[in-house]
Parts: structure tokens; C-alpha cells; sequence
């Protein structure tokens, strides 16, 4: 559903001219987790952002199967859920604002959606603050998937949370792209979650993708060196 071809961008010109993305290629199939590893800096977030038509490639394709619109269609989270949300905006404002333009009762349609994520009609009047770190995340989640998207781009989302919270939210991954059928792409450079998540891997370095990996056995098999070494 998702296919990127020969995908290219730098930032900067002349002298400082610096290429982030080299020649990328990646597909995700319809219901698919696909993950995206590297280190930091290895180009993951410019990736998303360009999926996301947040920025424009200097040469390649980002194309979508089946979808006629394309922000209902494709979203994505990001890892830093507190930035992400108006401090002075309810959890009900924030959940509201996707949907501004939804005929029809969205009330209705967020207190059915709370449910997916796991999370109760009292904490639609919080604010952010009043939220623990896996709450307000949840929020960020549920904000993202009350359009009901084809593809969800999660960008580094449990990076940041404590192993309990992050399995919490693994799981709640797993679960709406078993009830929803979701796509998601999983950025993320902890690779015990990727490996337990993903069925396929694209692992970048510097830029490019150096090797895709599929899971044999429930766990990922490679060849090349660098994700050798970042799996050992
Ligand atoms: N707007 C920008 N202008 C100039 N350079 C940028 C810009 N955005 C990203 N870069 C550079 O592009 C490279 C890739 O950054 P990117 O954030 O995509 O990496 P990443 O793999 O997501 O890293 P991390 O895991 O630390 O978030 C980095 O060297 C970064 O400094």
C-alpha cells in the first residue's frame, strides 16, 4: 500500500550541501508492521517526514495503492507526546480537532474509539499534564487514529517511556492492527521492540537502506554487517 522508490534528499546547498537520504526503496503491504532501524541521525525521521508529505524529496516516488485521500488515509505519531498537545486544551479539544471536519456525532465516535486504546470517558476532561506519561501517549495514539488511517507511521513512540509503558503500548499496536487492519511503519532504534513487532525490517545507515530483513523463527536473519553487528 505504501511504495517509496529511489527516494533522495539533501539539505543545504553548496559547500553545505548534506545528503540525508540516498536512493531509499521500501514497501509496506496492506496490514503490514514493517520496521525501520538505525542509529541516530541514520535519516529515519526525514524518511517519516517525507512519507508524511511533510517535506518534499529532491528525486523519487512516494506513492500510495487505493487511497483517494491521502491525510485521512496515512498518519503519524510522533515520540514526543507532550509536545505534541496543546497544554491548555482538554484531552476532548485535542481528540475533537482531527475531526473538525466529520459529519455526524463525534462525541459519539471518540467515546468509541477510547475504548481501542484504553482509556476511560473520565480522562477526556484532563489536561495533558494531568495524564502519566502512557495516558498521554495513548492520547497522542487515539488522536492519530480517529481518522481511521490506512497506514500509521509511528516515529520513535515508546523511545522515551519506561519498559512497562512501552510494552503497554506495543501491545495496543498489536492490537489495532489486528481488529483495524492498519498498516504501520515502525520507526523506532530499539531493536527488542522492532524484533517482536515487526515481521519485516529495513535497516538504514547513513542514509541508505542496507539490508532488508524477514523474520525466520521469530527472529530476524542478516547478512550484512552493519545490522549484524546492531542485532548481535
Ligand atoms: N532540517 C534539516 N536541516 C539540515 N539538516 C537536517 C535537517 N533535518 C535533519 N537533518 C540532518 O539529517 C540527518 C538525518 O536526520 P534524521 O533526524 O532524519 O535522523 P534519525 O535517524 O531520525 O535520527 P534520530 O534517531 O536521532 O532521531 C542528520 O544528520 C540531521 O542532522
Amino acid at each position: 500500500m505504501l511504495k517509496i522508490e529511489n527516494l533522495s534528499k539533501s539539505y543545504g546547498r553548496g559547500k553545505r550541501k548534506k545528503n540525508v537520504l540516498h536512493d531509499v526503496n521500501l514497501t509496506v503491504g496492506e496490514e503490514e508492521i514493517v520496521g525501520i532501524v538505525g542509529e541516530s541521525g541514520s535519516g529515519k525521521s526525514t524518511l517519516s517526514r517525507l512519507i508524511m508529505r511533510l517535506e518534499s524529496a529532491d528525486e523519487g516516488t512516494v506513492s500510495f495503492a487505493t487511497v483517494d485521500n491521502f491525510y485521512a488515509s496515512c498518519q503519524i505519531v510522533f515520540q514526543n507526546a507532550s509536545a505534541a498537545m496543546n497544554p491548555s486544551w482538554t484531552v476532548r479539544d485535542i481528540l475533537k480537532e482531527p475531526l473538525r471536519k466529520m459529519k455526524g456525532d463525534r462525541d459519539a465516535h471518540i467515546r468509541e474509539m477510547l475504548e481501542k486504546v484504553s482509556l476511560e470517558e473520565k480522562h477526556l476532561d484532563r489536561r495533558p499534564s494531568e495524564l502519566s506519561g502512557g495516558e498521554r501517549q495513548r492520547v497522542n495514539l487515539l488522536r492519530s487514529i480517529l481518522v481511521e488511517p490506512k497506514l500509521l507511521v509511528c516515529d520513535e513512540i515508546v523511545s522515551n517511556l519506561d519498559r512497562l509503558i512501552q510494552k503497554e503500548i506495543v501491545e495496543l499496536i498489536q492490537r489495532l492492527n489486528r481488529e483495524t487492519g492498519m498498516a504501520i511503519l515502525f520507526i523506532s532504534h530499539d531493536l527488542d521492540v522492532v524484533e517482536h513487532l515487526c515481521n519485516r525490517v529495513y535497516v538504514m545507515k547513513s542514509g541508505r537502506i542496507v539490508e532488508e530483513g524477514v523474520k525466520r523463527d521469530g527472529r530476524f536473519s542478516f547478512e550484512h554487517p552493519y545490522s549484524l553487528l546492531l542485532f548481535e
